[in-house]
């Protein structure tokens, strides 16, 4: 089995009395989508924010590429490879799709912001963002303002201002978010073409989605990991459809 390239060990995160993290432990393969699922309040973003740096932990390491990363920054985590979309990406409504990605790229090249004017101009960033978007599907749209895309066609780029740096793995935090059928049904099929270049932790409320597209599904509640496994695995689970009982996605 390849070498784990986010590990999560004995994540502890409380606010006040509460327990919100309480000893999470889980692991991301290259490779792999792992999904994480829980009842509304089960802790979720919690996690992800203590695996962005957004927060740091009470107690417990998160590991990236073997290295503790614990106490780094978000900015510095973002270095190392950790990207999370959706929230803090930085899209820019006026700027063409093409020139969205070309000024990540530029960004996780290392090179200031302050050259971007002539950086547009510049062929071969040009056409690195061009595959870029081709490769989420978006080559057709390169020179539409990122303000005039489709909601679907927005969270296209935003992956794809997220993959342009390169990173180790992807966070998404609802991915799929208001997305209608088709764009959900595009987005799926996105998400497994990038999972080979890019492993991903996923949060996500549509639980379709998360049946066609995890290879492993963490479920959380009220703070505690009650499971990793296969779909079939954790729909079997008793203490599962425990934990959904009297929300609709289990029944
Ligand atoms: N900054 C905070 N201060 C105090 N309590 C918080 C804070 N952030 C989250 N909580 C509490 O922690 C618990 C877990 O919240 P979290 O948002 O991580 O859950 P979630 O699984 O992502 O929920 P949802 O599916 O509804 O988005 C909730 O009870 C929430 O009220």
């Amino acid at each position: 089995m390849p070498e784990p390239i986010l590990v999560l060990d004995k994540l502890e995160k409380h606010f006040g009395g509460l327990a919100v993290t309480q000893q999470v432990s889980l692991d991301l393969r290259p490779g792999e989508i792992h999904a994480l699922i829980g009842p509304n309040g089960a802790g979720k973003t919690t996690l992800i924010h203590l695996v962005s740096g957004t927060l740091r932990p009470d107690a417990g390491r998160v590991l990236l590429d073997g290295r503790d990363v614990t106490r780094l920054s978000l900015p510095q985590r973002a270095r190392l490879g950790l990207a999370r979309s959706f929230q803090i990406t930085c899209v820019i409504p006026g700027f063409s799709a093409l020139e969205n990605v070309a000024l990540a790229l530029q960004a996780g090249d290392g090179s200031s912001f302050r050259f971007f004017r002539a950086a547009h101009h510049e062929a071969r960033l040009n056409d690195a963002a061009r595959a870029t978007l081709d490769e989420v599907g978006l080559g057709a749209r390169a020179t539409i303002p990122a303000g005039a895309l489709s909601h679907g066609e927005r969270r296209q780029l935003e992956l794809a201002v997220a993959i342009a740096t390169q990173p180790r793995l992807l966070l998404l935090d609802e991915p799929l978010a208001g997305a209608g059928p088709e764009e959900t049904e595009r987005l799926i099929g996105l998400l497994q073409r990038l999972k080979a270049r890019c492993p991903i932790l996923l949060v996500e409320h549509d639980m379709q989605a998360v049946f066609a597209l995890a290879d492993r599904i963490s479920v959380l509640n009220q703070g505690q990991l009650i499971v990793t496994g296969s779909a079939a695995q954790i729909q079997a689970h008793p203490e599962v459809q425990t934990a959904y009982l009297g929300e609709d996605e289990f029944a």
